[in-house]
């Protein structure tokens, strides 16, 4: 048996305790063997972690990745000019090349930042796929479909794109690659196509991701055109069950709540997209409360503008405050959960937890640094202090995929050199 070592730290474990302890890791099956004192000094390799805190690799759940192209490309607006104005005219312009450019630069920023899972809403998603491949993550990915605007030809046709990845890329990358049908949102995919869309992809045991309430601008035409609020029509789409999520969920009410905690559907949570675009505060605490699984998400890095899943917690904590008026509400262990366990579940992906047999997706953080120093409390320091700078290694399915801040499996200066090229490109072409 081929084995990994992650020697000498200390240990998040699922119940939010920390414990002195090894992780011995089978490289082959890609599972945590052992968590204790002293294990394996034989093991084939040894990343070393004294001084560090072994968490869960961080799951961000509602990403768009190939976005990290248009990273301070339009800022200050909120969500219906900025993608009508500025990016969906850019990313009509996106060859499968700049998907690829940006999708690597993304990963080597999620593998810097403690990342080892995603759910990703693009499109050129063959690119993206064969990026995640080499990068070594975990990922659910799928292609977006919009049909406002379109004719009945070009809807259909995005529609069945969307459902033929599904199929093709379920299961690739060795099973790291799982797949969802995508309609961008309740909104911007007529009626007419979406109760079609979502039956042909659960008939085929397909799940859905989809953007929802996230703007009033978006809440309000659905209430006065249907007389219901939008997750009532999403349950009568047939797009609210225990295999679905949603990213945003800022503007829900009660009853929307309690749909989502009956069925099951996952809450993907953006904090940091909420702010940018002024789009709103999600109730987290009244989710949480209300049994709903919130994950984390950094949406795109154009509105955000990073993708560091530490950075999200930090945000998630503080807005959801700011939101209950409330200290107490989604304290530190609340938004740790949720940028792990909350968001692997969410999603469904491996991963979330550091237990034995468990998916060996881990991050080493440094805790040799002013801001995480003194250790008073080190989930503590993971929710308000830590930053993805301080992740030393990065391991998904036993892989190494960072070692003492080197990215192993992309090279970091070409991804930066591609994406600068792709940008300065797209930049002539619009
Ligand atoms: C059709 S592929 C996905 C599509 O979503 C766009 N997008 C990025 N951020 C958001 C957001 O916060 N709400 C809605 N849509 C968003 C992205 O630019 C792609 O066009
Ligand atoms: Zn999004």
């Amino acid at each position: 048996m081929n084995t990994l070592r992650i020697a000498g730290g200390q240990v998040l474990r699922p119940d939010a305790t920390v414990e002195d302890a090894d992780v011995l890791v089978d490289r082959d099956e890609g599972t945590i063997l052992d968590i204790g004192a002293d294990l394996d000094a034989d093991a084939d390799e040894t990343l070393d972690a004294e001084g560090c805190l072994v968490t869960p690799g961080l799951v961000n759940a509602h990403c768009h990745v190939a976005m990290t192209l248009l990273r301070g490309y339009a800022d200050d607006k909120p969500l219906d000019a900025w993608l009508r104005e500025d990016i969906w005219p850019a990313e009509a312009a996106l060859t499968p090349e700049d998907v690829r450019a940006g999708a690597e630069l993304g990963l080597v920023e999620m593998i810097k930042s403690g990342t080892t899972a995603f759910a990703d809403m693009y499109f050129h998603v063959p690119e993206i796929a064969a990026a995640v491949d080499e990068a070594g993550l975990r990922a659910r990915l799928g292609h977006g479909v919009v049909t406002l605007g379109k004719d009945d030809a070009d809807a259909r046709a995005d529609i069945d794109e969307s459902l033929d990845v599904a199929r093709e890329f379920d299961g690739a990358a060795d099973g790291r690659i799982r797949t969802a049908a995508m309609p961008h949102s309740l909104t911007t995919v007529a009626e007419e196509y979406l109760r079609e869309f979502v039956a042909d992809a659960h008939d085929e045991g397909i799940p859905v991701h989809y953007h929802a309430n996230e703007t009033t601008d978006e809440v309000d035409p659905i209430v006065d055109e249907r007389g219901e609020r939008p997750l009532s029509y999403a349950k009568d789409l047939g797009m609210l069950t225990a295999d679905d999520f949603l990213a945003h969920g800022v503007h829900v009410d009660d009853a929307e709540i309690d749909l989502l905690a009956e069925a099951g559907t996952g809450v993907v949570h953006c904090p940091a997209s909420n702010m940018k675009l002024a789009s709103g505060m999600a109730p987290v605490q009244k989710l949480l409360d209300s049994g709903v699984t919130v994950g984390l998400g950094t949406d795109g890095a154009a509105s955000n503008n990073d993708l560091d899943m530490f950075d999200e917690m930090r945000d998630a904590a503080m807005l959801g405050k700011l939101a209950a008026d409330d200290a107490s509400a989604v304290a530190a262990p609340d938004v740790v959960r949720m940028a792990t366990a909350g968001s692997a579940a969410a999603v469904d992906l491996p991963g979330g937890a550091l237990e034995v047999g468990g998916a060996a997706d881990l991050a080493v953080v440094d805790l040799d640094a002013p801001h995480l120093a003194p250790a008073n409390d080190l989930v503590s320091h993971l929710a308000y202090a830590a930053r993805g700078s301080d992740v030393r290694h990065t391991v998904c399915d036993g892989r190494v995929l960072m070692r003492d801040r080197e990215v192993l499996t992309l090279d970091e200066d070409a991804a930066m050199a591609r994406a600068r090229e792709a940008i300065a490109s797209l930049r002539e072409r619009v």
